[in-house]
């Protein structure tokens, strides 16, 4: 995939062999000057190399002493780690509290990134598809559940509806003198669990920390963000162990000062900082996306992330049909949840649909149904961004699919192609409903149970081989194993989530340096995401690559043109605008490549 080093134009060598990219780890590691000696440095996850400091180093470090006397080298405590890890793992086998068994080996990570954070990424990063599901869903899940309880050690800023007035000196108070990408929650809706209030800051930390290991973004570069105005969660406000504010959510006007106040002081200190909006309920996240994604760097990643991979996965499952691209305005398409997942989905759909030529009038594939079942024109009080998707009457009506029609009832009646769930109701798409999936029009009924974490899927992937049959396509939002289906065939459990898209948005418009997050650069990176598959993939179900530093470049890459043919580029580490349009496509993979972290120990010089 890479071109020769030897074919690369003379710009692109002196670009990689610039600043940033030098310091990169495949060259030798810079010199780090600490401020700090013995002990100090020990107890600094950023510094630490436990048993790896060389002698020369711990004498200058004043550590002598402080360690055992082996020295030893890092591959071999990686290895410890994983030993230690693997045993783990099998003495909890059998366990049968899988919460317990979760948590534990969340614990276990956890430790290791506050002992040593260069042992933790390389870690998670050789380990990406292990890993993921404990320090991201569902087990992050888990762990905003039981927050207050397992909190020992301070990540991130947390900015309150007691600090109005305050957040422009607050920022300064975070030790990093640069932030590159910053996720930011108000805890309000953390995955499809509610309002968990300050104990939904494990998201921003869990996605940040796919940034690291996916995206390469400099850990010391991250900042999570709880922005704590409140919580409505009777539980958590009895709660004597609740770390967060015990009061009722802010709202209206009082709200959003306190949203634009942190916005404005992240823009103080680190203008060409990216910020992610992540688990906003739903009023909130459509809201502040109006609100800043003209003026700032910044995309929510519930409306906007979710909404490129699940358009990926309904063009996957078009051609899994063997049917062209331009079939997809003919699939039948019923959205269950019309939240701001879901609305993100059907708005990115039917844009899709309106560019195969379908007018706004003529586009009749999607049904959607929320809490109170189908939506249509007669619905009271109808949500303005729920209205262009509610059913109407007329000829292109189905005969009796009435306002408020059950989903069991649409399914029988529409016989969708493709079942989409964004719900957060666990077990919606009970056996009766995917049994009436199995009538669908389609040779290869779809069923993405997008919800998080497990227990909100809306189905498995056994129940949907087992009662759409063995044709059918599954996606979920939680990982799920492959399903044997017997005569050594499998029964594919794609994980249809946003984590293969936000790494490279972010990455994409840090290293550009976009001035905001458009449509087109958005476009960019879901369509890069969707071509990956190979039609011999794609026959077998398989919708979605793993998750990794090479998609996320390609990603990142596409992400980044966009910004640049858009003009909206202003560049990043003293590389122009200028200059990244001068790339090719391969050296600009190539060179989001280059800018990507990866952790290696640093020889470390004391300034005290
Ligand atoms: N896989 C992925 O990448 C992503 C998954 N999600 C998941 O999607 C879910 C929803 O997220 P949001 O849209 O932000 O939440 P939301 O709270 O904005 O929307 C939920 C929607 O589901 C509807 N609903 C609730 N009970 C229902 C029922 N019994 N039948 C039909 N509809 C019902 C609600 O009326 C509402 O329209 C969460 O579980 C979240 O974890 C969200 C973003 C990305
Ligand atoms: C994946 C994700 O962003 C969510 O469930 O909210
Ligand atoms: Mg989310």
């Amino acid at each position: 995939m890479w071109r020769p080093a030897a074919r690369r134009s003379s710009l692109f060598r002196r670009l990689l062999s610039s600043s940033s990219a030098a310091a990169s780890s495949y060259a030798l590691p810079a010199v780090y000057i600490v401020n700090k000696r013995g002990n100090d440095i020990l107890n600094d996850p950023w510094y630490n190399k436990d048993t790896a400091f060389p002698m020369t180093e711990r004498d200058r470090l004043g550590l002598r002493g402080l360690l055992p006397p082996r020295v030893t080298c890092f591959e071999e405590q990686y290895e410890r780690f994983i030993n230690s890890y693997r045993t783990l793992e099998n003495n909890m086998q059998g366990e049968p509290d899988s919460t317990r068994v979760a948590l534990a080996k969340w614990k276990d990570l956890n430790r290791l990134h506050g002992r040593n954070e260069t042992l933790y990424y390389r870690v998670l990063i050789n380990n990406i598809e292990e890993f993921a599901p404990i320090v991201y869903t569902p087990t992050v899940g888990l762990v905003c559940e039981n927050y207050s309880g397992l909190f020992r050690r301070s990540r991130g800023m947390y900015f309150t509806a007691k600090d109005k007035g305050e957040m422009m000196s607050m920022i300064y108070n975070w030790p990093a003198e640069k932030v590159d990408m910053i996720v930011v929650t108000d805890g309000s809706r953390i995955l499809g669990l509610g309002d968990l209030g300050v104990q939904g800051v494990g998201i921003p930390i869990g996605k940040l920390d796919l940034y690291v290991a996916a995206a390469g973004i400099n850990p010391q570069k991250v900042l999570p963000v709880m922005l704590d105005v409140g919580t409505n969660n009777q539980k958590l406000l009895e709660d004597k162990l609740y770390l967060g504010l015990r009061q009722p959510r802010l709202e209206g006007e009082e709200y959003l000062a306190i949203v634009d106040e942190f916005m404005e002081a992240v823009r103080a200190r680190w203008p060409k900082a990216v910020v992610q909006f992540e688990d906003f309920q739903m009023k909130w996240a459509f809201e502040t996306l109006e609100r800043y994604r003209n003026r700032f760097c910044m995309f929510n990643d519930d409306i906007q992330g979710t909404a490129g991979v699940a358009l990926a996965g309904l063009l996957g499952a078009v051609r899994a049909q063997g049917r062209p691209l331009h079939d997809f305005p003919n699939q039948k398409i019923v959205v269950v949840g019309a939240g701001s997942a879901g609305i993100g989905v059907l708005n990115k759909a039917k844009k899709a649909t309106l560019k195969m030529g379908i007018t706004e009038e003529g586009h009749n594939q999607f049904w959607v149904l929320d809490k109170d079942g189908l939506i249509t024109k007669a619905r009271e009080g109808l949500d303005p961004a729920v209205a262009p998707f509610a059913r109407g009457s007329g000829p292109n009506e189905i005969p009796d699919l009435h306002e408020g029609a059950s989903l069991v009832e649409v399914v029988k009646k529409v016989k969708p192609h493709v079942l989409l769930g964004l719900s957060g109701v666990g077990g919606i798409f009970n056996e009766e409903v995917l049994k009436a999936m199995k009538e669908s029009d389609s040779p290869r009924p779809a069923v993405f149970a997008m919800s998080n974490p497990t227990t909100k899927a809306e189905c498995t992937p056994d129940d949907v081989f087992k009662h759409v049959g063995e044709n059918a396509i599954f996606a979920s939002g939680s990982p799920f194993s492959n399903v044997s289906l017997g005569n050594g065939k499998t029964g594919y459990a794609n994980q249809a989530n946003n984590m293969y898209l936000f790494p490279g948005i972010g990455l994409g418009a840090l290293l550009s340096g976009a001035r905001n997050i458009s449509v087109g650069m958005l476009e960019a990176g879901a369509e890069c995401l969707a071509s990956y598959i190979t039609d011999d993939e794609i026959k077998k179900g398989i919708l979605f690559p793993p998750v990794s530093r090479h998609i996320t470049a390609q990603v990142g890459a596409a992400v980044l043109r966009a910004a640049i043919a858009e003009d909206l580029a202003e560049g990043c580490d003293g590389v122009g605008p200028k200059e990244l349009a001068t790339m090719s496509e391969l050296e600009t993979v190539d060179y989001v490549t280059q800018k990507m972290w990866y952790p290696v120990y640093h020889p470390l010089v004391s300034k005290k």
